[in-house]
């Protein structure tokens, strides 16, 4: 029967990616979807903006909206604190299936907390079941539909603080221009656009991060 791409991906990664080495695993996902087979990982180019933030910031507690193959949650969870904890929800089972075991190659297990379901069922959740008290970074990168929503359930369940970090992947392509409306225009964010290119490709993308004011 027919591989498919994100099986296919880890293949490449099991193949060319040092077992317990993350940023192996981040070169050989991006070597492979360069040159062999195009895939929506965050990529290099937006990774590093995303390294930037995360590096900066030094969040004990991250949500990762959209694992897909565990590319942006391995390059997360190798830049966090000892204690600091990673969950990344994944709606698709196909997906969440080779991130597992994307994430289990870096050797990152212990940091990150993969769940299968959707954000609108687990974000009202993360509470009771996670023991989160509050999010000091959300990576936004599942479905543009769901960024704005998300964001208001966000809010309405007490999980941003001041200080707290929204950082949305694709906001120009595929794009989410009522999640931009919404942050750039809100006296509760301070919204900053960081242009890039779509992974591996000259197409423009970009990431925003907004910074809650509480
Ligand atoms: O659906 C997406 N979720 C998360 N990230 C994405 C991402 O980085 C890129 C794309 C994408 C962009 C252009 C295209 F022609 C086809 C797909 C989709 C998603
Ligand atoms: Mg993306």
């Amino acid at each position: 029967t027919q591989s498919t791409r994100p099986q296919r991906l880890l293949g490449a990664v099991q193949k060319n990616a040092t077992r317990g080495d993350p940023r192996s695993v981040v070169k050989a996902i991006d070597e492979f979807c360069r040159h062999k087979e195009w895939a929506m990982n965050v990529g290099d180019e937006k990774g590093c903006i995303l390294d930037s933030v995360v590096s900066e910031l030094n969040p004990a507690t991250v949500l990762e909206l959209g694992t897909y193959c565990g590319y942006s949650t391995v390059r997360i969870a190798s830049l966090l604190p000892p204690h600091a904890k990673l969950i990344t929800l994944e709606f698709n089972p196909d997906y969440a299936k080779i991130a597992c075991q994307v994430i289990a190659w870096a050797g990152l297990e212990d940091k990150i907390q993969l769940v299968e379901g959707s954000s609108a069922e687990w974000i009202p959740k993360m509470k009771e079941h996670f023991g989160v008290k509050m999010l000091d970074l959300v990576f936004m990168d599942h479905w543009k539909d769901d960024y704005l929503p998300d964001t208001k359930l966000l809010e309405d369940c007490g999980l941003l603080r001041k200080g707290s970090v929204l950082l949305a992947d694709n906001v120009i392509c595929p794009g989410s221009p009522d999640y931009l409306k919404y942050v750039r225009r809100s006296p509760r964010y301070k919204s900053q656009y960081f242009r890039s290119h779509l992974e591996y490709t000259k197409a423009e993308d970009g990431l925003e991060k907004s910074v809650f004011l509480g």
